[in-house]
């Protein structure tokens, strides 16, 4: 009984939980990356274990850094990859590589109702298919998939209700950051953010990932959405009859130490100003914004949705002079997909630099680095000073719908200031 959080960790306890208890939790998947792996391994090689608590649900995904961009990050790889060989874990090469919180839900290594722990701050994406996802440090990580469990914190619960209905352009990236403009970068520290309403039922799964991606914005240490027969039907494409998965929804009961309530009806597309996440505005409201440089991709908009809303407002325009547009698709996957749908024909034609899946020009360590008081839109999840590059660059977080609009005319631009869009579902 309670909150998603809550009725998670208690069945997976097998006790009566509350807020502010300590629990031994058990850790169903564990995973990290290429800049977190790595000390996880020194820290796991102190340990009296011989291998990992379950080698099929310990993931090893280098992303961050891939293919990689110097010496050191060539080794990071290597230990990565000798350190899932070693323990026969579940390993994502060069050439089979993506966003590893696109991947692990495409490839349904994500089951809902179960404990993820991955090393990176955005494992709350998986909250999007009703699992309990958090990101955790490398010595956690190592703890985890040695001994299979960990301590965690039963979260208090903030409930974010969204009502209405969502106009044109508008998507999970718009609602996330009206929520952030409401909580705060402090907002829901430590909480769990629970996310429904009839507004968020009417989204796609790729704009909900969107919405959990974001919850460690406001602080929180998880992101769950109320499954529905969406979440459903997207598991059952991936996961077989055998795999465990519980789809828990709230209790009438549920205590939340917060509750929220976004009206959708006339949301407008909405931009996270320099330099911070929560500094939130509706685009309208904003003065002319001139841009250097539009990302689009990443674990928060790096999905087939995102590709598709991108390549409708691109179809049949060009990049503005002056403007680089870098096209991440998020796994190898996504990449087919536009691929096969024509969306890389389209990024081609319009002038695009597509890059190969990972986290991109994301956090300023690859392809993509902004120089001195370059200004770039970004579909990304931060927008910190030096994030994507020098401390004077800025970058504005938008939709996808948004960054595309913005590449074709040079300028912060709403979609539907284009003339004569193509039809965009
Ligand atoms: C490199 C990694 C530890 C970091 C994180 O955990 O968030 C990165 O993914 C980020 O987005 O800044
Ligand atoms: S895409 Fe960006 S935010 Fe997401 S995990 Fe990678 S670096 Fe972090």
């Amino acid at each position: 009984m309670g909150t998603i959080a809550e009725q998670i960790l208690q069945d997976a306890t097998g006790e009566a939980v509350s807020p502010g208890e300590i629990v031994e939790a058990p850790v169903d998947l564990a995973f990290g990356h290429d800049m977190t792996l790595p000390p996880a391994i020194d820290a796991f090689d102190c340990l009296d274990v011989e291998t990992v608590f379950d080698p099929e649900r310990t993931v090893v995904i280098p992303d961050h850094l891939v293919p990689p961009p110097d010496e050191r990050s060539a080794e990071l790889y290597r230990e990565c990859e000798e350190f899932a060989r070693r323990h026969d874990l579940v390993f994502y090469p060069q050439g089979q590589q993506g966003q590893e919180h696109v991947v692990l839900p495409e490839d349904g290594h994500i089951r809902p109702g179960e404990i993820v722990v991955g090393a990176d701050s955005h494992s709350c994406t998986h909250g999007a298919l009703g699992a309990y996802a958090t990101g955790v440090g490398s010595t956690d990580l190592a703890f985890a998939m040695a001994f299979g469990w960990l301590w965690l914190r039963v979260p208090e619960t903030t409930r974010v209700e969204y009502t209405g209905t969502t106009g044109a352009w508008i998507t999970g990236k718009d609602l996330v950051l009206a929520t952030l403009a409401e909580l705060g970068a402090d907002g829901a520290v430590y909480h769990a953010l629970e996310f429904g309403g009839p507004a968020l039922a009417d989204l796609p799964m790729d704009d909900r990932f969107s919405i959990a991606n974001m919850a460690v914005e406001a602080g929180a240490t998880t992101g769950l959405v109320e499954p529905d027969e969406r979440t459903t039907e997207y598991v059952r494409d991936r996961l077989d009859e055998s795999e465990a998965r519980t789809y828990y929804t709230p209790t009438d009961d549920a205590t939340y130490a917060e509750q929220l309530t976004i009206d959708c009806t006339d949301l407008e597309p909405q931009v996270a100003v320099p330099s911070q996440p929560d500094a939130v505005a509706p685009l309208s409201d904003l003065d002319a914004v001139t841009v250097d440089q539009v990302v689009i991709g990443s674990c928060t908009n790096g999905r087939r949705r995102d590709m598709k809303r991108a390549a409708s407002v691109l179809e049949g325009r060009t990049v503005a002079d002056g403007v680089r547009l870098i096209v991440t698709p998020g796994s190898q996957a996504v990449k087919q997909t536009c691929l096969e749908k024509g969306w890389l024909e389209t990024f081609l034609a319009a002038g695009t630099t597509v890059e190969s899946p990972g986290c991109g020009a994301c956090f300023g360590k690859r392809t993509g680095v902004l120089g001195e008081n370059e200004v770039a839109v970004s579909t990304t999840n931060r927008n910190f000073p030096g994030r994507m590059g020098a401390p004077s660059s800025e970058v504005y977080l938008t939709s996808p719908f948004v960054a595309a609009a913005s590449a074709v005319t040079g300028e912060l631009t709403a979609p539907a200031a284009l003339d004569a869009l193509p039809e965009v579902s």
